[in-house]
């Protein structure tokens, strides 16, 4: 039997889910006929009462089943339904129709009227199975099949029916979940791009965007192929593919396609517009082979317009957006660098002798002095500007390009704006630069003129190649043209000085006949690409940063009267100090007695271990009075003094006013492992603790207690009234009269006066002594002795003394 698989319109088979459609012409019914519908078969009525009175209208019209049924038996059951009305099948399927009437007929005489239908809709009348076998629907006979497919299509259309509840259910329910993970999806893509961007932007990378135009017809004509793969999915990445062998990944910061407009490539293009608008600089620049479609992306034609335009109109926008709080204003000037001279394309004299020249600036920046600079009021007039200025740019005809650009162009679009409110004024210029397209002679078949400007661009662009070469391989050496002035200059420090925002476009063909250049291109591109400038600056006007200048410098002026004056002010406030020669000297780190000197005698005539402050000394308790060291003719005992000198004393550390504690307490604080040191909450330069070193007693002297706290790291409280155990030898007359003139109100003073500084803690560890030294001392003696480490400051701590930790 002849079972045709129906391809649009068809009977669905088991193994294919096309619709079958059939068609009947039947003129009693000709808007059933013509409906079309696909997926219903037409309402019919009960099976019992379809069996008993099949009625051609009601089982004819456009149907289409989802059934396995033979199709065959369908076309038969429809052909007799319809008395004499037509079943339409197309193509193939007509030709298969004569086929299935024979078999039909042949299979009608083997079954068995009523029986059969019975067990059909047995069979399928529960569950959702829409599997149904041909044989079975074979089996019923003719009278009974319209029942049968009646019966198959309101089951069909429950099932429908149901499915389409659970989709609209589901809908419903996923609807809302579909909607918000969209919408976190893009948020996050949007996320991911402004990080991007703001990486882009602190490294200061060159973008790269690629773009690839499509197969000219000329191209297409000769039978040239693609090689360039892009997935449009994967908008970062291009495939080059030169023959089938060879394949290799770019990645750029946007791929746009043959089939992607002038919009979508805008589009992409405008933060790095934006930019100029907040003060930054940018360039754009379009680089390639010619006829690739710079000047394609970069001007346009005028209905399709590029990035020139667009960026212009752009502005113009924002300006009237932001006219509430930022006053704009724009000029643009157009010049060209042809054949290594410049030319003002602005210029309306036209005169040929008026010689441009690039110029360095005072902030390093090329400028172009005598340049034309013409104001733009809105965007009929940028167009105005734009056109002329292309009208007199350079253009010839090569084999490669009809209007092949034989110079770079270079838009500069000057943005100079004023803060309603701060008055902050900034200057910013936008370079939109079409570069000369990058060529084979022999290709291009230039001469003449062509080939001398053909090889000007080369000679450029290869330089500009070397200058982006050695930025991203961060070479200490930029090789910029040689000469300081040169016009090639002009462009490099456009785009690879630093000091702004960058774009690249890189131009390409997909035609295999540039595969070459094409691979040069996008080598080229991804160099530029990894070229790091670091964080571009916003740019001030020039006057504002004259303005800025002006006033840092009167800053400055008043902070050094201002400082000059806290010093003086601080100088009488200081207490009498010993004069500098009776100071030791610096660094000395001796065992030996300092020199004595009219310190001495001045302030005290004759100095006793009690009123040596801060300096330990051994007491002989056989000889009270007497110096032990002395008497023993040896060195005496570590002089405190310059050791405190020794240490290091961190720059913003702060200063103890105080405060002995008891040596127990000294061990266990500087035994809990260098616990940090606040042991000071005042500065205490340095020499007022050599020179209170060797002031007889200090404002300290009897009035300072500890209150330990547990932490010995922290600040002991200062009770100034009580007494303490450490007490002081009495303040000499000349302190007395110095905490008069210091202490407000007669109180106990301040803080600073008890200026005497504990600069580092030390770990107090048992030294081994030569027993020589020990054996100078009585057991009594070396029991109350503790030697003490500091750095590498060797002191003795006596017990009976008041102690100093350091
Ligand atoms: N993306 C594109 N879609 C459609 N046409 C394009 C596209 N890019 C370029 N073209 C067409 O290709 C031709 C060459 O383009 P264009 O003159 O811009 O190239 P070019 O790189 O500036 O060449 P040259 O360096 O020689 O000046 C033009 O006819 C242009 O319209």
């Amino acid at each position: 039997m002849c079972v045709p698989r129906l391809k649009r319109p068809g009977v669905c088979l088991p193994d294919d889910d096309d619709r079958g459609v059939f068609e009947c012409a039947d003129p009693t019914s000709p808007e059933r006929c013509a409906s079309g519908g696909d997926q219903n078969i037409a309402p019919l009525p009960s099976p019992v009462s379809a069996a008993r009175q099949p009625s051609p209208q009601q089982a004819t019209g456009t149907a289409s089943f989802g059934l396995a049924a033979s199709s065959s038996s369908v076309v038969g059951f429809c052909r007799r339904l319809s008395h004499g009305g037509k079943i339409c099948l197309s193509g193939e399927d007509a030709a298969a129709s004569c086929e299935v009437e024979k078999d039909q007929e042949q299979e009608e005489e083997e079954s068995v009227p009523g029986e059969a239908l019975r067990s059909f809709m047995e069979e399928f009348g529960e569950g959702e199975n829409p599997l149904i076998l041909s044989p079975q629907l074979k089996r019923i006979t003719t009278p009974d099949r319209a029942a049968a497919l009646h019966f198959l299509g309101e089951k069909y259309n429950s099932i429908i029916e149901r499915y389409r509840k659970q989709v609209a259910k589901c809908a419903d329910e996923c609807g809302p979940r579909y909607d918000d993970l969209k919408k976190k999806y893009t948020d996050e893509c949007a996320e991911r791009k402004r990080l991007y961007n703001e990486l882009i932007e602190l490294r200061g990378n060159i973008r790269v965007f690629c773009r690839c135009r499509p197969l000219s017809s000329n191209e297409i004509t000769r039978g040239c192929l693609s090689v360039v793969e892009i997935n449009p999915s994967q908008e970062t990445e291009l495939q080059f593919v030169p023959s089938e062998k060879e394949r290799k990944a770019f990645k750029f910061d946007h791929v746009f396609g043959p089939e992607d407009d002038q919009e979508a490539v805008f589009s992409e293009t405008l933060p790095v517009v934006r930019s100029v608008m907040d003060g930054f600089n940018v360039c754009i620049f379009a680089y390639g082979q010619t006829g690739t479609g710079k000047t394609f992306t970069m001007e346009g034609v005028p209905e399709n317009r590029g990035v020139n335009y667009r960026a212009l109109e752009e502005l113009f926008r924002m300006s009237e957006d932001r006219s509430t709080s930022v006053a704009y204003t724009f000029s643009v000037s157009i010049l060209e660098v042809y054949n290594e001279k410049i030319r003002d394309l602005l210029d309306e004299s036209n005169d040929p002798s008026k010689r441009l020249d690039v110029k360095q600036s005072a902030d390093g920046t090329q400028e172009v002095p005598g340049l034309v600079e013409a104001p733009i009021y809105n965007i009929n007039g940028v167009w105005e500007k734009l056109k002329f200025g292309a009208q007199n740019r350079s253009v010839g005809a090569t084999n490669a390009n009809e209007l092949s650009s034989r110079s770079h162009s270079l838009v500069r679009v000057t943005v100079r704006s004023e803060h309603l409110v701060t008055g902050q004024r900034s200057r910013s210029h936008m370079w939109l630069v079409d570069l000369a397209g990058s060529e084979r002679v022999a290709k291009t078949g230039v001469e003449g003129d062509r080939l001398k400007e053909s090889q000007f661009i080369n000679k450029s662009l290869s330089a500009l190649g070397d200058v982006i070469s050695a930025l991203a391989s961060k070479n200490s050496h930029i090789p910029y043209r040689p000469k300081k002035k040169h016009r090639d200059n002009l462009i490099h420090s456009t785009f690879a000085g630093g000091d702004c925002k960058t774009l690249m476009f890189v131009q390409i063909s997909p035609s295999s006949t540039d595969s070459g250049e094409t691979l040069c291109s996008l080598n080229f591109a991804s160099r530029a690409r990894a070229v790091e400038h670091g964080p571009v600056r916003k740019q001030v006007d020039p006057a504002e940063s004259l303005k800025f200048k002006q006033m840092i410098r009167e800053l400055e002026i008043e902070l050094g009267n201002e400082k000059k004056a806290a010093k003086d002010t601080a100088r009488s406030m200081r207490p009498p100090l010993v004069p500098m020669k009776q100071r030791q000297p610096q660094g000395r780190n001796s065992n030996y007695a300092p020199p004595s000197g009219p310190s001495r005698s001045r302030f005290s005539k004759a100095p006793t271990l009690q009123n040596k402050e801060n300096i330990p000394v051994t007491m002989n308790k056989a000889h009270p009075g007497a110096d032990p060291n002395r008497a023993a003719g040896k060195a005496r005992r570590v002089s405190l003094t310059p050791v405190i000198r020794q240490i290091p004393i961190q720059p913003k550390r702060r200063s103890s006013m105080a405060i002995l504690p008891s040596l127990s307490e000294q061990l266990s604080v500087l035994n809990e492992k260098r616990a940090p040191s606040r042991l000071s909450n005042a500065h205490v330069p340095r020499r007022s603790v050599a020179a209170f070193g060797s002031i007889l007693g200090t404002p300290l002297a009897g009035h300072g207690t500890v209150d330990a706290t547990p932490d010995g790291a922290k600040l002991r409280r200062i009770d100034f009234g009580s007494s303490s155990k450490f007490t002081s030898p009495p303040p000499n007359p000349m302190l007395g009269q110095w905490n008069k003139m210091t202490t407000p109100a007669g109180g106990p003073g301040n803080a600073s006066r008890l200026c005497f500084s504990i600069q580092k803690r030390v770990a107090v560890s048992p030294v081994r002594m030569k027993p020589s030294v020990m054996g100078k001392f009585n057991p009594a003696q070396r029991e109350q002795m503790v030697v003490g480490r500091a750095g590498n400051a060797l002191r003795v701590v006596n017990t009976k003394r008041r102690q100093s930790v350091i």
